[in-house]
């Protein structure tokens, strides 16, 4: 299964959405593929492989075609992983009139992402990037920060969403996620129901609580269950899993 980690506003949560989902993953026995598809390399440098060498990032697979299985290195406690490099902020203008941008990603993760689960880290901006995760998606996670300004930022992913399913042809299934949620704060349970009136069941149960530990465990390039097994953040995302896995999102 294919999850991409996307929303086009920038800070929303999605790289530490993504790094703990899949190690979430990786704990539930469940094999994973982390790929980092964001030109700020976040990602690559909590995994301690940022600034990677370009030809070792998924930007060569833009650039020079090379097959994604030549670009994989591991990534201890998680799975498999595929870095990102800053020369990746150049394949809009680069390659983004190539024939077949938008299926690239789709049609090149193929083998490397068969049988396990794959975990896309997208960049805050909609372009060939984004686009081509959700090409590539079999589903998407949309972070949302418990502000009131993320919520009109939810919308505009539905009115995108709704321009792209003709093309694909399909109903992206999606999955909207609050983070930063803080209990003491009315305004995250406004968002809360404001979000639930427009998306229903698209709106996660779980929410994921604004907490100190989910912050501080990249800056010791940790997943939130090797950094606080027992905080609240790791609680949540470990519910996170459970929720989504039983509606069939992972393999
Ligand atoms: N649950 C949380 N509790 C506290 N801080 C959080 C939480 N989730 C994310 N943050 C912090 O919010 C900031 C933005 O998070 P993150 O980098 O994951 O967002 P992003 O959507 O990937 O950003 P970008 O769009 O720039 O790639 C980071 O400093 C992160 O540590």
């Amino acid at each position: 299964m294919r999850i991409a980690v996307f929303n086009q506003k920038g800070g929303v949560g999605k790289t530490t959405t993504a790094l703990n989902l899949g190690a979430a993953l990786a704990r539930s026995a469940r094999q994973v593929l982390m790929l980092d598809l964001d030109p700020q390399a976040h990602l690559s440098a909590i995994h301690g492989s940022a600034p990677s060498d370009v030809a070792r990032s998924v930007f060569s697979f833009y650039q020079d075609n090379r097959p994604l299985a030549e670009i994989v290195i591991d990534w201890p406690g998680i799975g498999r992983f595929i870095p990102a490099h800053a020369e990746l902020i150049k394949v809009d203008s680069v390659f983004g009139k190539g024939p077949n941008i938008l299926n690239k990603l789709n049609a090149g993760l193929g083998a490397v992402s068969e049988g396990g689960n794959t975990v896309i880290d997208c960049c805050p901006f909609l372009g060939v990037l984004s686009l081509n995760a959700v090409f590539a998606a079999d589903r998407l996670l949309v972070p949302v920060s418990s502000d009131f300004l993320s919520l009109r930022g939810a919308l505009q992913i539905e009115r995108t969403l709704a321009a792209l399913e003709p093309v694909l042809r399909r109903r992206v299934e999606r999955r909207y996620l609050l983070t930063r949620f803080d209990r003491r704060r009315n305004m995250s349970f406004e968002v809360q129901s404001r979000m639930r009136e427009h998306f229903g069941a698209e709106l996660c149960e779980t929410v994921i609580s604004e907490n100190v530990a989910v912050a501080e465990a990249p800056s010791v390039n940790r997943d939130i269950f090797t950094h606080a097994a027992s905080s609240r953040g790791a609680q949540d995302y470990r519910a996170l899993l459970d929720e989504l896995a039983a509606t069939g999102w992972f393999v």
